[in-house]
């Protein structure tokens, strides 16, 4: 099923000096010529679009340093006077907005904190109707497709057509290299849901630390996002919030210039037909995947009544050892990864474990059956 939002294209909503569309700025607004010599500097580089900065800032734990607050949006004001940049800040009340609007700021986003609160986003909504704004919706802290759908669908009611989303990353309890998991493919679900949606991608609040930023950045370029949300700071060593993953404006531009851009197709005939030939080739092997799959489905549904005709038990652990170091070694062979090897597997001997459920307890648990294959299904 498709998403129908109500919306404009980016480019008519966003002056994009130099590609790729680069919003940048502080962490947060900490003092006047902090957030002015900041924008002077990013703005120099002339790759920045929009200027950012956190003016309210929610923070985990109370005590921290919780946004300048209103003073802030003098310093933007002022930082926009002098730039010629367009502002954005994060706004989490519906006071956020009106103060925000007041002050002339020209892009609203909504935090990861908030979108996941239906409440919040529709008092965001509501202070936003009849008001012509670009809203930007950050993806929900947790990694919940629907919420970020549900945000968006709350502020397009409100009538804001100029309209994108922002992917930050996800929290995850598994610790890993990043601060947030990109879990890249709830960005291409919702990009499949709505290709006109733009999205932009948020690589500082994903890392949580500087070194990751380039690999992230061209990551979510080459997966045709529309721009990205960078965080800067003159002097990132003493910034108040967040300062592993901010970078000096000169560095940014630095690693701006080495991004390769790349379209998001080619009118090359030549390419085309190459293209088209490939595509072919693939067809075919997932025709066959899925055939074989169903084949080793079938056995599997034999060994099932097998072993319910002889009171066995569905899982042999040790056969499922057996086949995880037989077929992963296989793999390496192959050069397929591991890991997205043994989770292949761990897919397919999931559904032959269903299966077989359900050949053994057949008309006992239906519903819970039905509900294991539906389980990922929303
Ligand atoms: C099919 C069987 O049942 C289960 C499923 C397996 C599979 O799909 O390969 C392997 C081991 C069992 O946990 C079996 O015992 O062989």
């Amino acid at each position: 099923m498709k998403l129908q939002l109500n919306i404009q294209p980016l480019e008519s909503w966003i002056n994009v000096k130099n590609q790729p569309l680069l919003i940048s700025g502080p962490c947060s607004a900490e003092t006047e010529d902090q957030l002015l010599s900041t924008a002077h500097l990013l703005a120099a580089t002339g790759k920045v679009s929009v200027l950012r900065a956190g003016i309210w800032k929610p923070r985990t734990r109370p005590g921290e340093f919780e946004g300048i607050g209103s003073i802030g949006l003098e310093w933007l004001k002022r930082a926009k006077a002098e730039t010629g940049l367009p502002t954005a800040v994060e706004v989490a009340n519906a006071k956020h907005v009106q103060e925000a609007l007041a002050a002339g700021v020209d892009i609203l986003w909504i935090g990861a904190r908030s979108t996941v609160n239906p409440f919040t986003v529709q008092e965001i909504a509501d202070a936003l109707q009849g008001v012509d704004i670009p809203v930007l919706v950050k993806n929900p802290v947790n990694p919940d497709l629907q919420l970020w759908v549900g945000a968006l669908e709350r502020i397009n009611k409100a009538g804001i057509t100029k309209l994108g989303a922002i992917h930050r990353g996800f929290s995850s309890f598994e610790k890993s290299a990043f601060r947030n998991e990109p879990m890249w493919e709830l960005a291409i679900q919702l990009k499949t849901l709505c290709p006109e949606l733009p999205i932009i991608n948020d690589p500082s609040h994903i890392c949580g630390n500087r070194e990751l930023i380039p690999y992230i950045s061209q990551k979510a370029l080459d997966l045709d996002m529309q721009g990205l949300m960078i965080e800067s700071h003159l002097d990132p060593s003493i910034a108040w919030t967040d300062a592993k993953q901010q970078v000096t404006p000169a560095a940014l531009a630095e690693m701006v210039s080495k991004f390769t851009l790349r379209q998001a197709e080619s009118k090359n005939e030549e390419f085309a037909d190459k293209l088209a030939d490939l595509r072919k080739d693939i067809d075919k092997i997932d025709d066959l995947v899925l055939q074989k799959l169903a084949e080793r489905m079938s056995i599997t549904q034999k060994i099932g009544e097998f072993k319910r005709d002889n009171k066995v038990t569905i899982l042999q652990v040790n056969r499922w050892d057996e086949i995880m170091s037989k077929r992963t070694a296989f793999a390496k062979a192959l050069k397929l990864d591991v890991n997205f090897t043994e989770k292949f597997l761990e897919l397919v001997h999931g559904e032959s474990i269903r299966r077989q459920t359900e050949i053994m307890n057949a008309g006992k648990v239906d519903a819970g059956i039905a509900a294991e294959a539906h389980a990922d299904v929303k």
